[in-house]
């Protein structure tokens, strides 16, 4: 697939007020093809990521321009079937095996009964002796290896990667740039960001381009940039790496300028074969170029004096170009003709498999690591058994004494609060992180959000559940709150619902924002329904009507009635009294007291459930609008 870009500019809009758009990319044009490898480079700062960003679709709000395929205006949703793009980082499913996480991919990405080409592939990559490592100990060359090896189940044939090489030693960055050029034989498209390569490194690519403060200001050949350099003026020193030359020049403004002028801001692409295998005309000595225009298909020779229509033979070859190089089934046909056959199963449909299919590899995966999560499991079981000792120990036999009234309060609101901050910080803390690797997933195409989402709710249920049972039955024995089949159930559902509730108010803030400081972030989140609770009880009737519903519908509110209510209601007989007057050992008096004897618990178990629903659709809105700018 050849790629081409036209005019793209690239703003930011900054959310601090009165900060100015900054536009990172400006105006550059390009054209990327097929079965080439191409590295977009430049000094930090100068728009690399953005420009691959724009390009590969990672990045499309404040975007504006052209992006064609094969010279025809792309198809966003189709492009992204085709293509797959790996993040800097290397996001990787924790806690399974290389094997494992390849099997999933495969999975996901193929139709069912389709052979799942893992073991080739991990041999191909030189990853089947480590088949059976967990993902989070491989090297970091091995990482990349296997981020690239994912992708490769279902044979994209364009490959976007950002710094690939970043982070690694000399010898593994060489093994990495030569595996994608391998890539790029093979009739795909590599396009990859990177840093000044070292001078045998640059060798490997077959197209550079580079861009500094938002300009292109080189696009062409790897080998015809050091000519292009001398015919401005700035000649790359003998013995200088043409990589770190170019970059340097960047230093000055000026000559961005001049060289973003020069090869009009990425419109000309410079051809070094050209340069050999055309004769002078006239005996001048020719600068020779492509440039694409915006509306031919022709590629033109640019002459200093003279405009000649040519069209490419190299260009035309590369499309046609079979596979030659690796040994794998893989190179047995051309890439694109190998995914042609993936996805022709699956023409009208945006994923490979069905959203059931999804779910159930999903929710499977999501499974086989909370099981081996032994640590985290054991930290939750302690959590919840050290916690409901200490607050049984802090009610001990005290929930049939009728003087204790503000104990028996305090009771019902330490459980919610409890219920609370467990289940709104871990999601505020570990969120952020699955959202970047669950976006890369998604954006290539693994799968939709609903399935991950359905799988992601669901995978927890069983240990929450569980925990969340075994807190409230030893809070409720110790405190010896009278026990009947349906308080107990009630007092347990009332517990399980706030903390799912909890739970997704952190997702929510976790899916929406990039928190860094989530011990901070947690509490501060709960500090408003915690203030709406609090005022809910004590103000309700003194404000409007608003006010009052929307106290009414914090969380933690309804938590603490609904359990309350649950403790005293239920046909509760009188607490005993061992002072000389209980007034409040009739729950109906406590009940009245509190201005909710005419409230039903079920009403409140509902609300709950309400407040989950638009808190977990609030996390599923966030996810989708963080997925598609
Ligand atoms: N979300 C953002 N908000 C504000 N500025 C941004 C944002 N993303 C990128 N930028 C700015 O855009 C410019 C280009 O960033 P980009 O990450 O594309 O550069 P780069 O060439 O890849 O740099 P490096 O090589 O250091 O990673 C930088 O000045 C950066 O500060």
């Amino acid at each position: 697939m050849d790629l081409e870009f036209r005019n793209i500019t690239y703003t930011i809009q900054n959310r601090l007020p009165r900060v100015p758009r900054k536009a990172v990319i400006k105006g550059v044009y390009g054209k990327f093809l097929s079965g080439q490898l191409v590295a977009i480079m430049g000094p930090s700062g100068a728009g690399k990521s953005s420009l691959l960003n724009v390009i590969s679709g990672y990045r499309s709000a404040g975007v504006t321009g052209d992006l064609l395929v094969n010279g025809q205006p792309r198809d966003e949703q189709l492009f992204k079937r085709s293509s797959c793009y790996i993040t800097q980082e290397d996001l990787l499913q924790p806690l399974l095996t290389v094997r494992e996480t390849m099997d999933v991919a495969a999975k996901l990405k193929l139709p069912r009964g389709t052979k799942v080409p893992s073991e080739e592939i991990l041999q191909e990559l030189g990853l089947l002796e480590h088949q059976h490592t967990k993902t989070d100990k491989l090297s970091g060359g091995q990482k990349k290896r296997l981020s690239i090896a994912l992708e490769l189940v279902n044979n994209p044939p364009v490959f976007f990667l950002d710094e690939p090489t970043s982070g690694l030693d000399t010898v593994t960055t060489t093994q990495c740039v030569k595996l994608l050029k391998q890539l790029a034989k093979q009739g795909r498209t590599v396009v990859c960001t990177i840093h000044q390569p070292a001078a045998s490194l640059l060798e490997f690519f077959d197209q550079v381009y580079v861009i500094a403060n938002g300009l292109c200001i080189y696009h062409g050949e790897t080998s015809a940039m050091i000519h292009y350099l001398s015919s401005v003026g700035l000649p790359c020193p003998r013995h200088h790496n043409p990589a770190d030359f170019i970059i340097e020049v960047t230093e000055s403004l000026e000559n961005i300028k001049l060289l973003s002028q020069e090869i009009l801001n990425g419109k000309i692409y410079k051809s070094a074969k050209l340069e050999q295998s055309t004769e002078p005309i006239n005996n001048m000595q020719l600068k020779i170029c492509y440039q694409s225009e915006e509306d031919s298909q022709e590629t033109h020779i640019m002459l200093p004096n003279e405009h000649y229509t040519y069209t490419s033979p190299e260009y035309d070859h590369l499309k046609t170009s079979s596979v030659s190089s690796f040994s794998s089934h893989l190179s047995q046909m051309n890439s694109s003709s190998a995914w042609m056959k993936v996805q022709n199963s699956s023409d009208t449909l945006a994923y490979t498999t069905s959203y059931l299919e999804q779910f159930s590899i999903l929710l499977k995966r999501m499974l086989l690591q909370i099981s081996r999560n032994r640590q985290g499991l054991w930290i939750q079981l302690v959590h919840h058994i050290m916690c409901g000792v200490l607050i049984g120990i802090c009610f001990f036999n005290m929930a049939n004494d009728g003087s204790q009234m503000f104990n028996h309060l305090k009771l019902c609101v330490g459980l919610v609060i409890f219920f609370t901050y467990t289940q709104i910080m871990v999601p505020v803390l570990v969120y952020p992180q699955e959202v970047k690797l669950v976006k890369k997933e998604h954006f290539n195409s693994w799968y939709s959000l609903t399935p991950y989402y359905a799988a992601l709710t669901i995978s927890k249920l069983p240990i929450q559940v569980t925990l969340n049972i075994l807190f409230c039955s030893i809070v409720y024995f110790m405190a010896a709150i009278p026990f009947t089949v349906v308080r107990f159930a009630t007092f347990c559902l009332i517990g399980n619902i706030v903390s799912l509730v909890a739970e997704g108010v952190g997702m929510a803030i976790g899916s929406i924002f990039n928190v860094r400081n989530g011990c901070a972030i947690g509490p501060a989140a709960i500090a408003p329904f915690l203030g709406l609770a609090i005022y809910g009880f004590d103000f309700a009737h003194e404000i409007s009507l608003l006010m009052n519903l929307l106290m009414k519908t914090s969380f933690i509110r309804c938590g603490v009635v609904a359990m309350v209510l649950t403790v005293f209601g239920f046909g509760r007989q009188p607490l005993e009294c061992n002072e000389m007057y209980c007034h409040f050992a009739k729950p109906d008096v406590l009940l009245k007291y509190l201005d909710i004897d005419n409230s039903s618990v079920w009403v409140e178990i509902l609300i709950l459930f309400s407040i989950m629903f638009i808190a977990r659709s609030i996390c599923y809105i966030g996810l989708r609008w963080r997925f598609a700018t």
